[in-house]
């Protein structure tokens, strides 16, 4: 069992598709998979095919209701076997408000998990696009960080942040958490500007960084509008065929993980 969160400050940079994709590729191999959604905008819950609607219960009462078991707020995906999600409403946006006086406000989500990990093969977070309660609860519960970059100007904007609050999570909160990896996103080869922008992140993140780019491809940006994952979408296209590929390169790097 591994629990990855997945995680970027920066907004819009493929945080939700990684994991989307990645998940559901890993589900689909075989591997029993949880995906929790701590993100207030609860997109990889739509993304998905959840109706927010609907949901019964959500990482908001996990978080803030003790008499709350992790099964209770974990739904099962109709689509794919062995893909399990723990959804998030607009709600979770309070929670950090509500927790605020609680001594171990920082772990509660690592204590919750604790009841469920057993269960999985792999469980990755999806975090909201800030350093704020939500993710420090992210961080401190999960054993590594990957990072989504998107490749353009601005991309290493704010990374330095990034390597500070994963450092001070480590120092205080978490001593085991490592960067998983680096993963480029949104890569275009028709511009200089992204070769550019993968050699920089290669100089700053050196061996961390994914061999597997994932390119720009209309397809991963409609499939979440049909709550699926690309590669039930078009099993076709460039963006399946890059997940694909990331998919075994992560797996191959978690040999022993597993
Ligand atoms: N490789 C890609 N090709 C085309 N579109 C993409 C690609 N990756 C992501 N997108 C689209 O870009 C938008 C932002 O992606 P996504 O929601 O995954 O980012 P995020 O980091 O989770 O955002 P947020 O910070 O708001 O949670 C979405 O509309 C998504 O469909
Ligand atoms: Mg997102």
């Amino acid at each position: 069992m591994k629990k990855i969160c997945i995680f970027n400050q920066k907004g819009g940079v493929g945080k939700t598709t990684v994991n989307i994709n990645l998940c559901a590729n890993l589900a689909l191999m075989g591997l029993k998979v949880l995906v929790i959604d701590i993100d207030p905008q609860g997109n990889t819950t739509s993304g998905l095919g959840i109706d927010k609607r609907k949901v019964n219960k959500s990482m908001y009462d996990l978080l803030t209701n003790r008499d709350i078991k992790f099964n209770d707020v974990i739904v099962e995906s109709e689509l794919i076997s062995n893909f399990y999600l723990a959804p998030s409403t607009m709600e979770l946006a309070g929670a950090e408000v509500e927790l605020m006086r609680l001594n171990n406000r920082e772990e509660i989500l690592k204590e919750k998990i604790n009841e469920v990990e057993n269960d999985y093969d792999f469980i990755f977070i999806d975090c909201p696009p800030s350093l704020g309660f939500l993710t420090i609860n992210a961080l401190t519960a999960c054993e590594s960080v990957l990072i989504p970059i998107q490749c353009e100007f601005y991309a290493l904007e704010g990374v330095g942040q990034l390597v500070n609050t994963i450092n001070l999570v480590k120092k205080s909160l978490n001593k085991e958490l490592v960067i998983e990896g680096v993963l480029l996103n949104m890569y275009d080869s028709r511009t200089r500007l992204s070769s550019e922008v993968v050699e920089e992140v290669k100089k700053y993140f050196k061996n961390k960084v994914y061999d597997t780019v994932i390119p720009r491809n209309i397809r991963l940006a409609e499939a979440p509008s049909f709550g699926l994952p690309v590669i039930l979408y078009d099993r076709k296209c460039k963006g399946t065929e890059a997940f694909g590929n990331f998919t075994n390169e992560f797996l191959s790097k978690n040999k022993g993980g597993i």
